[in-house]
């Protein structure tokens, strides 16, 4: 079944629900089929009493008018939603492996031709949404999905929002991801940039390799340690991985390497196989 056009307004009748899929802090996700189309995708349900609570509303909307206009293979897809009296649904493509962090967590630490994989992918979605201006602000294991063919997908966008931005947010969750722009907050104009995904990146790239984060600590010396970008990496990270991440996790952002020299670092080059040359190569049957 094809991704089912927008009809004049979806209900709940419209879907045949299956098994949950996960629950987050303001509701659950549900394996969900479009009865008409037998298109399958992931429900999430959102109770509006618990988001007037937590006083995020405003950032479901934000979620929901984001990730609507957004279609790029490593984002997760929001085809549309709908309510009800009590509840808020999101119809989401349903990533057919589940959660990253799952997968992070059994394997402890990535090999690094997998790593590299990832963080290519993780930089072409990335490049996609800042050039649609539009910065992700909280990128972390736990808000990356793994498509059918191992593909991953960055979802969950509660937290992103139109750059330039100078609003003061109340964090919740891990300070790992956090860079050191985001932990002063200052009073001159946007004091930050859709830049701040890229020390994000950097810390997924060091998860990925290490198992953990680099500034893991007590939140008082997390916070210190990404103040200072103190971190080290351990000897068994390529001398090239290592290269990435030192280029990442600079504290000045307007000095952190940009997507476009991410995707062509020989760490990356070296494990995402491209075009015809490498294809053969992959294969064996290229030219000597
Ligand atoms: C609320 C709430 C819960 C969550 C976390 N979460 C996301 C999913 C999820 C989504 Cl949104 C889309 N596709 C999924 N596929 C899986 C899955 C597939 N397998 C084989 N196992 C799982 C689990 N989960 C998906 C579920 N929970 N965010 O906000």
């Amino acid at each position: 079944p094809t991704v089912p056009l927008k009809p004049k307004a979806w209900h709940l009748g419209m879907f045949e629900i299956g098994k949950p899929l996960g629950k987050g802090k303001f509701g659950r996700v549900y394996l969900a089929r479009e009865r008409s189309s037998g298109f399958v995708c992931a429900l999430k349900v959102l109770h509006k009493i618990e988001l007037q609570q937590g006083k995020v509303e405003k950032q479901v909307r934000r979620e929901i008018e984001i990730q609507s206009n957004l279609a790029h293979p490593n984002i997760l897809r929001l085809f549309g939603h709908f309510h009800d009296s009590k509840r808020i649904f999101l119809i989401l493509e349903f990533a057919g492996k589940g959660e990253l962090y799952k997968h992070l967590r059994k394997a402890q630490k990535f090999p690094e031709w997998q790593a590299a994989q990832y963080v290519a992918q993780m930089a072409s979605a990335l490049k996609y949404l800042h050039k649609k201006h539009v910065m992700h602000r909280d990128i972390k294991p736990e808000n990356i999905l793994v498509g059918l063919h191992g593909e991953i997908k960055i979802s969950d966008f509660g937290w992103s929002v139109h750059a330039p931005n100078n609003r003061r947010n109340t964090m919740c969750g891990t300070l790992d991801y956090l860079p050191p722009e985001m932990l002063k907050p200052s009073k001159d104009e946007n004091w930050y940039s859709e830049k701040v995904d890229l020390w994000s990146l950097g810390v997924l790239t060091y998860e990925f390799l290490c198992g953990e984060a680099p500034f893991e600590d007590t939140p008082v010396m997390t916070q210190r340690r990404i103040a200072r970008g103190e971190m080290t990496v351990p000897p068994f990270v390529s001398a090239d991985a290592k290269d990435l991440i030192k280029r990442l996790l600079v504290l000045d952002p307007e000095k952190r390497i940009p997507l476009e020299e991410v995707e062509k670092h020989p760490w990356i080059l070296k494990h995402c196989v491209k075009g015809e040359r490498a294809f053969q190569r992959a294969s064996g049957d290229g030219k000597k």
